[in-house]
Parts: C-alpha cells; sequence; structure tokens
C-alpha cells in the first residue's frame, strides 16, 4: 500500500456522510469513505493519517447498533468522533451515553455552544459560536483520560478530547455550513492533530479516476448517456481520456427537453469535441408511455425506464455486450434514498435497471461528487466555461415541470414560456447570477380578462434559486421589473396562458423541480 496522506470517515449511517468527505478534500486531504464494517487489519493495512467516525441514526447502547472493536483506538492513528460517532468514541472507551427521557436534552438545528479555545480543535473557533445539533442521546460522563472541551445550554458533554491519545470527539456536526468555523474545525483536526500537508488536489482525482476507468473497462465498449449537462459532458471528458474511441455518447432526445435544446447538443457535441456521439429522436415513445401518467414518481420510473432501454440497446447494437456509463452525482443518490436515508424524489438515473437488461456494470464516475466540485472538475479538464457553467437541467426535463399528465400541448406550451423567460433573464444578464431557473406548468386554470372577453387557461409559475449544491436553495430575488416583462410577454405571446406567478419557496421545505 503506498504510502501517501489519507482519512478514513468510517460510516455509521449518517445523513452528512459525504459533506464531511467533501469537507476533507476541501482541506487538500485525500479521504475515502468505508462502511463501519470494515476490518481492523484492513485499516491497519491502509495505514490512514486519521480516522472520523460519522453520525448516524442509532443509540449505542442498543446491542443491534453499529459497534467497533476497542482496539481501534489503540493504534495510535488520531480519531474524530461526530455525533453518533463521539457517542460511541466515549461509550466504548468507559463513558456514559445517556438517552434523552424527555425531550429537554435533544437538540436539533442551530445551538450556541462554549468552546475551549485551549483545544486545538477549537483555537480557530470564537468562544461562543452556533453548531449545529442533531441528536437525542447525550454523553453524561465521559472515559478516562477525556476531558470536556465544549458545552451547551443542555448538553454537557459538546465536545471532549484526550489529546494524549488523539482522541477527539464532538456532538455537533463540524461538516455542515451553519456551524461556525465548523470547518476551521475540521481543518485543526487535520493539519494540526493527524499531521496533514493537504496534498491532495483535484487532480489527483482526475489521474486517479481515469487510471481507475482504464482498469475496470479493459477492451470493453461504453455507452454513456450524453444529456450536454454540466455531469454527463464532465464525465464524457473522463471516459473519454480513459479510453478514447471505445466509448460512444448517446444523447436521448425524449421529446421532454428545452425549445430548441436538443439542437443545442448536437451541435456542441459534434462540433466541440472528438468522441462517437448518437442522437436518438424517440419523443413518441416517451410520450405514449407517459399517457394517463399523472403520479411524480410513476413518471420518474417510466422516464427512468425508457431511458435505459434506449441505451441498452445501442449497448447492443454497437458492441453485442459493454458498459453503461453516467454522470450521476452524490444529491441525484440521497435523495433518491440511498442506503438509510430517506427518499425524497427517485431521480430518474436511479430507478432500478429492468431484469432483462445486463449491463457489463455501471460506471458513475462522479457519484460522490457534489455538483460545484464537478464543476471544478470539468474547468481541470479544459471544458469549455459555457458548458461547465450550464444550469442543471433534470433527466427526466419537462416531464417533471408538467405537473400531472404530460401531453404533446402541454409541452409546447411549457417550451415557449420557458424559452420566453431564458431569453428576457439573459437580456438583463440577470441568468449568470441564478443557479438555476425555469418555467412549469401547474396544470391549473384560472380565470382572467382579456381584450375585455372572459378567459379560462392555464397558469405558468417561475422558479428561480441560487444555491452552491443543490441540497439546499433559497428563491432568488428577482427584480419585479424583470418578473413583469416576463409575465406580460409570457401571457401576450404563449397561446392558452392567461397568468403567471413567481415561487418564493426554499429548499427545504420545497424542492427545486415542483415534482
Ligand atoms: N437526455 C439525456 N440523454 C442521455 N442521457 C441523459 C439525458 N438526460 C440525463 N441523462 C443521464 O442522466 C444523468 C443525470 O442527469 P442530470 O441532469 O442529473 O445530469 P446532467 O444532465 O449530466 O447534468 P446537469 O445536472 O447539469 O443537467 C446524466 O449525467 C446523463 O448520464
Ligand atoms: O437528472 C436529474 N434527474 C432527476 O430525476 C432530477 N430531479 C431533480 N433534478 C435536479 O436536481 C437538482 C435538485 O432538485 P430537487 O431539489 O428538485 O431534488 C435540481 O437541479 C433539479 O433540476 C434531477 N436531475
Ligand atoms: N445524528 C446522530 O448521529 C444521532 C446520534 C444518536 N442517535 C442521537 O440521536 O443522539
Ligand atoms: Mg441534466
Amino acid at each position: 500500500m503506498e504510502n501517501k496522506e489519507r482519512v478514513i470517515v468510517l460510516d455509521f449511517g449518517g445523513q452528512y456522510n459525504q459533506l464531511i468527505a467533501r469537507r476533507v478534500r476541501e482541506c487538500n486531504v485525500y479521504c475515502e469513505i468505508l462502511p463501519y464494517t470494515v476490518s481492523l487489519d484492513k485499516i491497519k493495512e491502509l495505514n490512514p493519517t486519521g480516522i472520523i467516525f460519522t453520525g448516524g441514526p442509532n443509540s449505542v447502547y442498543d446491542e443491534s447498533s453499529p459497534h467497533i472493536s476497542k482496539e481501534i483506538f489503540e493504534l495510535n492513528i488520531p480519531i474524530l468522533g461526530i455525533c453518533y460517532g463521539c457517542q460511541l468514541m466515549a461509550y466504548t472507551l468507559g463513558g456514559v451515553v445517556t438517552p434523552a427521557t424527555d425531550n429537554s436534552s435533544c437538540e436539533y438545528g442551530k445551538t450556541m455552544t462554549n468552546y475551549n479555545k485551549d483545544d486545538v480543535i477549537f483555537t480557530n473557533a470564537c468562544e461562543h459560536g452556533v453548531s449545529w445539533m442533531s441528536h437525542r442521546d447525550y454523553i453524561s460522563t465521559v472515559p478516562d483520560g477525556f476531558t470536556v472541551t465544549a458545552t451547551t445550554a443542555v448538553c454537557p458533554v459538546a465536545a471532549m478530547s484526550c489529546p494524549e491519545r488523539k482522541l477527539y470527539g464532538v456532538q455537533f456536526h463540524p461538516e455542515v455550513n451553519h456551524t461556525e468555523n465548523g470547518k476551521d474545525m475540521l481543518r485543526s483536526f487535520l493539519y494540526d492533530v493527524c499531521g496533514c500537508k493537504g496534498e491532495w488536489q483535484m487532480d489527483s482525482f482526475i489521474d486517479s479516476t481515469v487510471a481507475k476507468l482504464k482498469e475496470q473497462i479493459g477492451d470493453k465498449g461504453v455507452v454513456l448517456g450524453l444529456s450536454g449537462g454540466v455531469d454527463s459532458s464532465v464525465a464524457a471528458a473522463l471516459l473519454s481520456k480513459a479510453v478514447g474511441k471505445q466509448l460512444t455518447c448517446v444523447f436521448v432526445d425524449q421529446g421532454l427537453m428545452r425549445k430548441d435544446e436538443g439542437d443545442f447538443v448536437e451541435q456542441t457535441f459534434t462540433k466541440l469535441f472528438d468522441m462517437n456521439f448518437v442522437r436518438i429522436n424517440c419523443q413518441e415513445e416517451f410520450l405514449s408511455k407517459l399517457k394517463g401518467v399523472s403520479d411524480p414518481e410513476a413518471k420518474r420510473k417510466i422516464i427512468g425506464t425508457e431511458f435505459y432501454n434506449v441505451f441498452w440497446n445501442k449497448i447492443r447494437e454497437n458492441y453485442g455486450s459493454g458498459y453503461f456509463a453516467q454522470g450521476t452525482i452524490y444529491p441525484d443518490r440521497i435523495e433518491s434514498g440511498k442506503g438509510d436515508a430517506a427518499k425524497i424524489k427517485t431521480h430518474h438515473n436511479q430507478v432500478e435497471v429492468p431484469q432483462d437488461i445486463t449491463f457489463e456494470g455501471i460506471i458513475e464516475p462522479l457519484q460522490d461528487l457534489f455538483k460545484d466540485e464537478v464543476r471544478v472538475v470539468g474547468e481541470k479538464l479544459g471544458l469549455p466555461h459555457e458548458l461547465v457553467w450550464r444550469q442543471p437541467f433534470p433527466g427526466p426535463g419537462l416531464g417533471v415541470r408538467v405537473i400531472g399528465e404530460v401531453t404533446a400541448d402541454k409541452v409546447k406550451i411549457l417550451q415557449e414560456a420557458d424559452a420566453i423567460l431564458r431569453e428576457e433573464m439573459d437580456k438583463c444578464g440577470y441568468a449568470s447570477q441564478m443557479s438555476q431557473f425555469f418555467a412549469v406548468l401547474p396544470g391549473v386554470k384560472t380565470v382572467g380578462v382579456m381584450g375585455d372577453s372572459r378567459t379560462y387557461d392555464e397558469l405558468v409559475a417561475i422558479r428561480a434559486v441560487t444555491t452552491d449544491d443543490f441540497m439546499t436553495a433559497d428563491w432568488a430575488k428577482i427584480p419585479y421589473d424583470i418578473l413583469g416583462r416576463v409575465s406580460s410577454r409570457i401571457i401576450n405571446e404563449v397561446e392558452h396562458v392567461n397568468r403567471v406567478v413567481y415561487d418564493i419557496t426554499s429548499k427545504p421545505p420545497g424542492t427545486v423541480e415542483w415534482e
């Protein structure tokens, strides 16, 4: 095993595990997430510079909960336990973890926290600051040799440490943005406790991913689902670097694209890149499968399954058998209910592969990255700026923006309204300030008066958000005059629309898309 700087994140089932990994990467330290069941021998073999235990939904005192051998604390490797991970450290080393008997010792969300700045983890934090909590159990007695290094009004042990053994624990979540100085705390652990030097860069991600792809694919063929969006374009560049012409990029025009999108994608990819590119037009097939279906999850499943069928046919036609690749990123997986996480919506690329489809394997080189990290990879790979900074567009396309049953007529109305919105936003220079904006057709008819006559026609909603990673988002404060212009143009120019509304919901509680 090569002796490079690496941190292991041991996964106990928490919501924010990838966020921890991401923060470590942001500190330029290479990191891998492993299940908590990984053997001690494997850990010794990897010889990590540090280990981080994640949070998790369980309680340490339940026998069936994830536990870990006490020996891990004897390896002389620095360990940071977060939330469940901190409780587990306390429990395993002889401390006491107590269940909240009522709600008085639970803490959820922003919590005022007092830090001991003499502790190495908190030297760069303020003495009092907001931390992000999410726990019911609490550590009531720390193990021998540990001291309490942070407290809150209700939590006697918001952090603990045993510097002699390089063991640290925090009850709160330093990895979420809402924890003030959270990243500094992680950085202190990595640099001042583990002694990391910060040698890892995105270039290393590119090199190691390309090497892995080469080895995995060998001399087989690969079909990549290429939408012209950020993620699949970056995946295409990585795959092309790894296996060159063994790759075929397949763009599926499923009839649910924005106005002129299909032609834009085709032109961009045939002109800019020397890759095998195929456009498959299958508007009718998708629309006929969606006929009469109005449930959002059912629509997503139909679209996702149909996508797989198209790719599978292409693999058989081109290669007989081969790999299927897609530009899945981390939020696609977590929101689709990966592992123990709750399902919010099944992203189309996460639906189950039909049984009669036997890909050699599914390749998702970006599956652990967040959107903004994918963009960094794209820039490093030298993709054009306009491509890397394109707004995301979901695979199910206008299929999840026409609310309820999707018909060709409704798609047409939405395409026209959306094109006007995009044109106006581009014209006023506002487009680049938004992370994503689009029109929605809620399928609601309302009464209006146009030309002195009564109308009873469709409503169009406008959605615009700002965000970095699309896991959370704020609604965008578009100036009224721009909204006004968009509204009057849509109503005047798009037949069958007589009203426009603006969506002012953040995520959470809303999601970016309406379905
Ligand atoms: N029309 C399409 N044709 C082929 N593949 C597609 C299409 N739409 C989506 N996919 C596949 O599904 C994956 C997930 O779609 P998603 O929209 O999240 O990513 P993207 O389109 O690559 O990037 P972006 O999020 O910027 O739109 C894509 O990376 C791609 O592999
Ligand atoms: O390829 C995709 N397939 C999907 O099924 C899908 N659902 C949502 N999205 C995009 O993901 C981001 C977050 O959206 P939500 O807040 O609606 O989950 C936003 O950028 C959405 O446009 C999808 N992309
Ligand atoms: N978020 C967590 O890791 C929670 C840990 C533990 N189950 C608690 O509620 O206290
Ligand atoms: Mg897309």
